[in-house]
């Protein structure tokens, strides 16, 4: 790891507000968290179609997805989930900075790591929602099958099963997928974030 202490910032011409006034609208980190199946990546799809139709600049980081890639040499003990953690955060940061609304799906099962995800941020700009739903309903529904693995001890440090969920303390926002529908829950997003996506007006018939 370098210290920082012979690197140096580079100005740039080109800040947030020029982004801003290309896009037409602000941008922040949606930063989805919850048990395996909870429902993560469905809501986080839905609410990326339904944002990108009403013409705002999205980008999707499903955490299951960049551990194909840019994640690749972690794996899920608590030091390589911090990691992991820090390394989306620091691209969703990276991606708000480009005035890009930023969808993040990962359990990101540790409140001290969501918090240093958050610290990444400016003020404002992450909004935690918690994907609500009870380990029973997440092991019935075992979309992947992935439960049943860890029950059988196939996987070890499953989420929920061989390693905690710390449930979040004070989300911005919190979707209960076991007592509503998908819809519901996007709603509940949308009506959230809009107001907060500065520039752009919604109505929900539009
Ligand atoms: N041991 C263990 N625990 C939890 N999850 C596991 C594990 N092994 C593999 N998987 C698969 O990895 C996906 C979770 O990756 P994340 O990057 O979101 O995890 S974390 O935020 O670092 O905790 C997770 O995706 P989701 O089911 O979509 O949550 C699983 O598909
Ligand atoms: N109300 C609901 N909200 C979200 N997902 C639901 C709901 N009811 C059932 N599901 C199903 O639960 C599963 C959740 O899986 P997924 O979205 O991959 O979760 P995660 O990304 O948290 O692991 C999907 O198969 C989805 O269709």
């Amino acid at each position: 790891m370098n210290d920082e202490k012979n690197i140096f910032w580079h100005q740039v011409d080109l800040q947030m507000e020029d982004y801003k006034k290309l896009k037409g609208h602000t941008s922040l980190v949606v930063w989805l968290t919850g048990l395996s199946g909870s429902g993560k990546s469905t809501i986080a799809n839905h609410l990326e179609r339904l944002l990108y139709s009403k013409k705002i600049h999205t980008f999707l980081l499903d955490g299951d997805n960049l551990r194909h890639g840019i994640n690749k040499n972690l794996d899920f003990n608590p030091r390589d989930r911090k990691e992991n953690i820090r390394r989306i955060a620091e691209v969703s940061r990276l991606f708000v900075d480009a005035g890009i609304v930023t969808i993040v799906a990962a359990i990101s099962p540790f409140q001290s790591d969501r918090d240093m995800a958050r610290r990444v941020f400016r003020t404002g700009d992450f909004i935690e929602v918690f994907v609500d739903c009870s380990l029973d309903e997440c092991e019935n529904r075992d979309p992947k099958g992935l439960y049943k693995k860890a029950r059988s001890g196939e996987i070890e440090e499953f989420t929920g099963i061989s390693q905690p969920y710390e449930k979040p303390k004070k989300p911005e926002i919190t979707v209960n997928t076991e007592k509503n529908s998908i819809n519901k829950s996007v709603d509940q997003l949308m009506d959230y974030l809009i107001p907060r996506i500065k520039g752009i007006s919604y109505r929900r018939e539009d």
